[in-house]
């Protein structure tokens, strides 16, 4: 399978503070890309970086064999642990917003026909995430479970090459996470996704995860912590991961 995303000799440096060194990585399309490491060693950076937030300050990014856009477009969607929703439109309209920026510029309006297949696909997405009965509430009327699968469904009615995830179910129950990580399991399956998700949790990385990357400082000179960077110290491939199934309690099992 070729890869959908690859950084060659990427590095991230705040002034003489090294963040990422010689990052050399290829990210397959379909993968469930798990990253684990400790707090500070770059995780979040790295998802900056494939966000287009952030321009490595050496090395290359290439998705699809393409020069990465400097900036986000819809090729790549994102879901952070904060509800990243708009509190003051509801459900269907903040899933259709995406969809109306692009086709109406300068109103962010749809009429007619072309509003209602955004409507139309909105639902669609909304029904996939189970949020099909809940379209006319507002994000303040909402668990946050039912936030986090808002802010899915607005990442992926885009359709992006790339999901991230950016510890995305961190601040839920354990009992709401397990449902989440059923939905996400099956978003992936369904969509044919590639993600790219950090996570603390490192029982949540490898269950989700076909690949888990760990990332961390291969040096450490306690003289000047700045001097070395992370880079992916362990690079774990989980062949198992069809063997996983969705139980009908929402969790997952791992055989
Ligand atoms: N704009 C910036 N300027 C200077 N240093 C920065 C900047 N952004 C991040 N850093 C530093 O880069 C390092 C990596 O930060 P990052 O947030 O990517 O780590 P992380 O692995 O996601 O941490 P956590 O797990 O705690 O969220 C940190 O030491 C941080 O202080």
């Amino acid at each position: 399978m070729s890869a959908l995303l690859s950084l060659r000799d990427v590095w991230v440096e705040y002034g003489d503070r090294i963040v990422i060194e010689k990052l050399d990585l290829d990210i397959e399309a379909q993968s469930f890309v798990s990253i684990v490491g400790p707090s500070g060693a770059g995780k979040s950076s790295f998802l900056r970086l494939i966000l287009g937030q952030e321009a490595p300050t050496r090395g290359t990014i290439l998705l699809d064999g393409e020069p990465l856009a400097p900036e986000c477009g819809p090729d790549r969607g994102v879901v952070f642990q904060r509800y990243s929703v708009f509190p003051h439109l509801s459900v269907l309209r903040n899933t259709m917003l995406g969809l109306e920026c692009p086709r109406a510029p300068f109103t962010a309006r749809l009429f007619g026909a072309a509003r209602r297949e955004a409507r139309d696909e909105a639902v669609a997405m909304l029904e996939a995430v189970g949020l099909g009965h809940s379209l006319d509430l507002y994000p303040a009327q909402m668990s946050g479970g039912m936030q986090q699968r808002l802010a899915i469904a607005q990442a992926l009615v885009m359709r992006p090459r790339i999901l991230l995830l950016d510890e995305p179910f961190g601040a839920l129950d354990p009992g709401i996470r397990a449902d989440m990580h059923a939905l996400i399991t099956k978003l992936w399956q369904d969509y044919a996704l590639t993600i790219v998700m950090v996570t603390h949790d490192i029982r949540e990385a490898f269950s989700l995860g076909t690949r888990v990357l760990t990332l961390d400082k291969r040096r450490h000179d306690p003289h000047a912590p700045h001097r070395y960077g992370a880079t992916v110290v362990y690079d774990i491939p989980l062949n198992n991961r069809a063997d996983r199934t969705i139980c009908e309690d929402g969790g997952i099992t791992i055989d």
